[in-house]
């Protein structure tokens, strides 16, 4: 099973991916994702983790706070790891990666709420296709400040080889973007890009946004 959006739909949501939590930011995070979203961001993930990070009803408070303003703007919300909190909520899907819960066991759980899946490489983007993401998450393409276990830099070529290897599935990159890299990723292949830091620590969150959406749409086209 795959979940309610086409390809087509996923590949659409996944061109601004803002990934965030309270770790992440500088300033209130729910006034951050009201900035993205007025920006232009089309998919949200909530990653509470890291060292501070909130836990019970406190982390529960801002994930619904953070939904509604998803739901306000029309945005897919995306819940990471926590596939209790996701169901509880009533998430708009969820994102693991290879040290969470078995993508195919998440994908019965979740039924068909969208299922992103972390890949570092083509056999795991096969497996992860074949337990029914819809989305892949590959990382990190550049050095990252925002995950301490992140996998060894993989760079643009990642992106490259999945696709020339036959993967089709709808693709974000991950890791340390910037609005300076973001040509780079979707030439290579990729839907969308991921932002966690270069959105969250931005002195200006909206037109940080709305410069990378410009870029994803002038690198698709070719420009
Ligand atoms: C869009 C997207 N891609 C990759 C990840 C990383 O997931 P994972 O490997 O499970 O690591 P954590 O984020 O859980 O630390 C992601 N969250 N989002
Ligand atoms: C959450 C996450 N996953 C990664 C992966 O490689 O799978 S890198 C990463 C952190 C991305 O944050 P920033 O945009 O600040 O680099
Ligand atoms: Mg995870």
């Amino acid at each position: 099973m795959s979940s309610r959006f086409s390809a087509e739909q996923m590949r659409q949501y996944l061109r601004m991916y803002l990934v965030i939590g309270s770790v992440n930011c500088r300033e209130e995070p729910v006034r951050v994702v009201k900035e993205a979203l007025a920006g232009g961001a089309t998919l949200v993930q909530f990653r509470e983790k890291g060292p501070g990070a909130l836990t019970g009803a406190p982390m529960l408070e801002l994930a619904l706070q953070i939904q509604v303003a998803c739901r306000l703007a029309g945005v897919p919300f995306i819940v990471n790891d926590d596939i209790d909190l996701a169901l509880t909520i009533g998430a708009d899907g969820v994102h693991i990666g290879q040290d969470d819960a078995l993508a195919s066991v998440v994908r019965y759980q979740i039924g068909d709420r969208i299922l992103g899946v972390s890949a570092h490489t083509v056999e795991e983007a096969k497996i992860a296709t074949r337990q029914g993401a819809d989305y892949l998450g590959i990382g990190p393409i550049y050095p990252t400040i925002s995950k301490d276990d992140a996998h060894a830099v993989q760079g643009t070529g990642i992106i490259q080889e999945m696709r020339k290897q036959g993967i089709e599935l709808p693709m974000v990159g991950i890791g340390g973007i910037t609005p300076e890299r973001v040509s780079d990723v979707i030439t290579t292949g990729a839907d969308g890009v991921a932002v966690i830091s270069a959105i969250t620590q931005a002195t200006n969150v909206r037109k940080t946004v709305e410069l990378i959406n410009r870029k994803v749409n002038q690198a698709s086209m070719g420009v």
